[in-house]
């Protein structure tokens, strides 16, 4: 019995966050709709990735607490725990071995290279898996609406030096 309903995203799809996680590395991202995402890095092995329409599975599992699932073309997998209610987040990250030994060939917008992802991805190698577990600090909130493409439009390194002040 639970006293909220876990089919309603009202209060999660449209969400653009910011935040922190404890070991520095710095991200964004927007829930576009009920199972899609695009986001942005800006700081982490990964600095300056960014996607697009990232397909994933998007589930309320408390009143303010929503969690967020995908598998990328890289193979890299991700969980995470949007506790909006207490500012809270944390995340799961399953990279395969070669994002690891090769962080700067995963440093792109993705959606123009979907098919080389693919084939490092298949290339690998994926094992052993390394796994980044870790809580972070949501530090902006906003609400965009859903499906709005102007919300995360270019990579992190083309913002304004006031990012995300700017947009407030
Ligand atoms: C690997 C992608 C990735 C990892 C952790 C995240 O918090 C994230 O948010 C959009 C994306």
């Amino acid at each position: 019995m639970s006293s909220f309903d876990k089919h309603d995203l009202s209060g999660f799809v449209g969400k653009h966050l910011v935040y922190t996680y404890d070991n520095g590395w710095n991200y964004e991202i927007y829930v576009k709709n009920a199972s899609t995402l695009d986001y942005r890095i800006h700081s982490g092995i990964v600095g300056n990735r960014w996607v697009k329409d990232q397909h994933a599975y998007i589930v309320r599992v408390g009143e303010s607490i929503y969690k967020i699932s995908w598998t990328e073309p890289t193979g890299t997998d991700v969980s995470l725990i949007v506790n909006l209610g207490d500012r809270l987040f944390h995340g799961t990250i399953f990279f395969p071995r070669w994002v690891i030994n090769n962080p700067e060939k995963t440093v792109c917008f993705q959606n123009d290279h979907i098919p080389l992802m693919e084939s490092y991805r298949e290339a690998g190698p994926a094992y052993p898996t390394e796994v980044i577990d870790e809580f972070a600090t949501i530090t902006f909130v906003r609400d965009c609406g859903a499906n709005n493409d102007s919300v995360i439009d270019c990579a992190a390194s083309e913002l304004p030096e006031n990012f995300p002040e700017n947009l407030k």
